[in-house]
């Protein structure tokens, strides 16, 4: 099925012009001016924006977190992220301690076969290093295409791995080309904060932000570059939620080490007021990092707009408040950390970041998109419109009006973090591969239809020439 875009406005990370976009075999065949080639379809695109598909860097679907399981799984969460522009998402695949790397991999193709609508890849947990783990690291890169592994440093007892394993993992990662994520916190410190604060009685969901305080964030943050520095590796900080955080990455990026940071549309937009919120609603907001006070969203607008900052993750990691969140009513540390957030992450930026002048509208789409495909080992094939690349196209009214609620929202959860805020800007058709996912704000993908993606290796060359768009 040959389609042709006509009369939209083609935005890239670099460039924006007016052009017809034709599309073949789900690829971009042909961008010009009045294009005259034949096509099954034609689609009007007279007032709108040509994007690339977002690419969400950080989703956690179907996954099992604190005796529960996120709300969404990978056909509700791929179909809520193509109602929000959205056509790649890079999911965390859990690992258990002692199991083979392969088996974890395997549960993840298990969770999201036949049921994703738009393509996806796997970043591969990584929670201790021995033998074993060392000679399985070259096999998942070569036939799985995972090239990225994340290491947490909180979560302890849980996640959390220690310093030599994060250090072990840099090393394997820069002999053979992958990117090493962070959760950056001080587990240790944070255990012992919260067996304090429970021991004083203290249970409201305001302290899952107290006993995490943006200093365990930022020593965290300064250890991981600090050890990336000595390996001379690559390293890649999620969900960057403070100044603390932010200015280490600033810090270690000023002496040359490879570090890149993401944020999130919480942090840019919520705060740790919100945990206040009465009758347990604070629980809603309960994300590790916390957030924080207001203040720190502007930190975070500078350095997404100065370029020390690179990525809008969404950490997808959906609970519904009733029968999940409640779970923590009499202890903050049963709540369930993490928010839905996964069809919001594209509109929320375009709406708070291009509209109201924080960033440049070729920083948001190397925000949501490009940076994302050049990290992580996507580049060209997602996060551009070029000739040759995948036809994930948004079609995009960028004046359009709305307001988030649950109500309307695709998400598998009964709520919003962001109910009642109005956006503007709104993603009117999703091609994923060429195929309508959205048409006209209805579904019209399939599951199954999402394909697997086999990653390529992190490549500094490319990565380094991203480093600032403007
Ligand atoms: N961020 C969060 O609170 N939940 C998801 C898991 C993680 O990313 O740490
Ligand atoms: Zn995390
Ligand atoms: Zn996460």
């Amino acid at each position: 099925m040959k389609k042709m875009i006509k009369n939209g406005v083609i935005v890239t990370a670099t460039d924006q012009y007016e052009a017809d976009v034709f599309i073949e075999k789900g690829k971009i065949a042909k961008i010009g001016a009045h294009l005259d080639d034949a096509a099954d379809e034609v689609i009007d695109a007279k007032g709108a924006f040509l994007f690339p598909g977002g690419i969400d860097p950080h989703t956690h679907l179907d996954m099992p977190f604190g005796g529960t399981v996120t709300a969404d799984d990978f056909e509700t969460g791929t179909i809520a992220a193509a109602f929000g522009g959205t056509t790649t998402v890079i999911d965390f695949c859990l690992t258990n301690k002692g199991e083979p790397l392969q088996g974890a991999i395997n549960t993840w193709h298990e969770k999201s076969k036949d049921k994703a609508v738009i393509d996806y890849g796997f970043h591969l947990m990584i929670g201790e290093v021995n033998d074993d783990v060392l000679a399985e690291i070259p096999d998942v890169i070569e036939k799985e295409g995972i090239t990225s592994f994340k290491v947490f440093m909180a979560y302890k007892n849980v996640f959390q791995a220690d310093d030599a394993t994060l250090f072990r993992t840099l090393l394997t990662a820069k002999e053979h080309g992958a990117l090493v994520m962070v959760h950056a916190e001080n587990g240790d410190v944070i255990d012992y904060l919260v067996t304090d604060a429970l021991q004083k009685g203290h249970t409201d969901p305001i302290y899952h932000a107290l006993t995490r305080p943006p200093e365990v964030e930022g020593e965290a943050t300064g250890r991981a570059a600090a050890l990336t520095g000595l390996a001379n590796s690559q390293l890649y900080v999620v969900h960057v939620s403070c100044a603390e955080a932010a200015n280490k990455i600033a810090e270690a990026r000023q002496k040359g080490f490879q570090v890149w940071g993401e944020t999130c549309p919480q942090y840019l937009l919520l705060d740790q007021n919100d945990l206040e919120k009465p009758n347990f609603e604070g629980a809603k907001y309960v994300w590790s990092p916390p957030l924080r006070e207001k203040w720190n969203q502007d930190v975070l607008w500078d350095a997404l707009k100065n370029g020390q900052l690179q990525t809008i993750g969404s950490d997808q990691c959906s609970f519904n408040f009733n029968g999940q969140k409640d779970l923590g009513k009499d202890d903050f540390t049963k709540i369930p950390n993490g928010g839905p957030i996964i069809e919001d992450r594209f509109s929320l930026l375009f709406s708070e970041g291009v509209k109201k002048g924080r960033i440049s509208i070729h920083q948001f789409v190397d925000l949501v998109s490009t940076r994302s495909a050049k990290l992580f080992g996507l580049f060209p094939q997602k996060g551009t419109i070029a000739v040759g690349s995948d036809a994930d196209i948004v079609i995009f009214d960028p004046d359009k009006e709305r307001t988030i609620s649950a109500e309307t929202h695709h998400m598998n959860v009964d709520y919003s973090a962001f109910e009642g805020m109005k956006v503007t800007g709104e993603p009117v058709s999703v091609l994923s591969r060429g195929e309508f996912v959205i048409r006209d704000r209805e579904f019209t993908g399939k599951p199954g239809s999402g394909q697997y993606i086999k990653r390529s290796r992190y490549n500094s060359t490319q990565t380094r020439q991203a480093i600032t768009v403007q």
